[in-house]
């Protein structure tokens, strides 16, 4: 696992812009897709041309997904990561900010590609964005770790296609755990979801 973090290609300028673009386009095909009104043989027509482009895709693979090269540390540089990647189509994606008070904050809006209940936002795609909050929030302290365990409390629903903030600050660290808060909220700032979450430093080895 350890050499899967750090053995990586690193994309750097007109490469990085260049996936990132094509993954903004795959984030548009999807919401496309779920949204499409066209009839079946438009649909089959429409897959086999995706296809030809599946096939042009994998005409070369790298092992790992790249990293890019800004910010310090490896998940700062993950830009494949399922929330705030600009790479991964699947990501919305979200653009965190640190503050120097170690507040992570983002400001984003969810297509309908994330529903889950009508018109909301589906509970897990909530959770995963409050596990990437909490977790930048955790090594914002200077010890990253991995989430141990993360509770949310789904206030009201989430809704879809309108601005959200989601907001996240480390509450204290007990050795090598960390413990953080947050919330996301709609856009009259009342809390949609609350979560909890505790992380825990890797073990320092001895020589290590
Ligand atoms: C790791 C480094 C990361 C580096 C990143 C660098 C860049 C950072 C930049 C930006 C932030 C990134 C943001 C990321 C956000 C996303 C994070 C995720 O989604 S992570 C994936 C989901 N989580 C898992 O898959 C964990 C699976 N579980 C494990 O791997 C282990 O169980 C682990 C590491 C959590 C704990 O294993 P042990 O062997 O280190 O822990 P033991 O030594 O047994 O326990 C230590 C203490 O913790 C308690 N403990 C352990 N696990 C617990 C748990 N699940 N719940 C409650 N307590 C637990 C134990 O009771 C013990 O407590 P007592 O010291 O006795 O008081």
């Amino acid at each position: 696992m350890r050499e899967a973090f750090v053995d990586r290609d690193i994309l750097t300028g007109d490469d990085e812009a260049g996936m990132a673009a094509l993954a903004a386009e795959v984030r548009a095909l999807t919401e496309a897709v779920v949204r499409t009104g066209v009839a079946s043989a438009e649909a089959a027509s429409v897959a086999a041309e995706v296809a030809a482009l599946t096939a042009r895709l994998k005409a070369t693979r790298r092992v790992h997904p790249p990293y890019g090269t800004v910010g310090e540390s490896g998940m700062e540089r993950q830009i494949a990561n399922p929330v705030t990647g600009h790479l991964n189509p699947i990501a919305p994606p979200v653009d965190f900010k640190v503050s120097e008070e170690g507040i992570v904050r983002a400001e984003f809006t969810l297509p309908t590609v994330y529903e889950g209940p009508p018109t909301f936002v589906h509970g897990g795609v909530s959770a995963m964005i409050m596990d990437q909050v909490l977790g930048m929030a955790a090594a914002a302290t200077g010890t990253a770790g991995m989430t141990a365990t993360l509770e949310t409390r789904y206030r009201r629903p989430t809704p879809l296609g309108v601005p959200l903030t989601v907001e996240a600050k480390a509450s204290r660290v007990e050795g090598r755990k960390i413990y953080a808060d947050g919330t996301i909220c709609g856009p009259d700032g009342r809390v949609t979801v609350e979560a909890s979450a505790m992380f825990i430093a890797p073990q320092t080895r001895p020589g290590a």
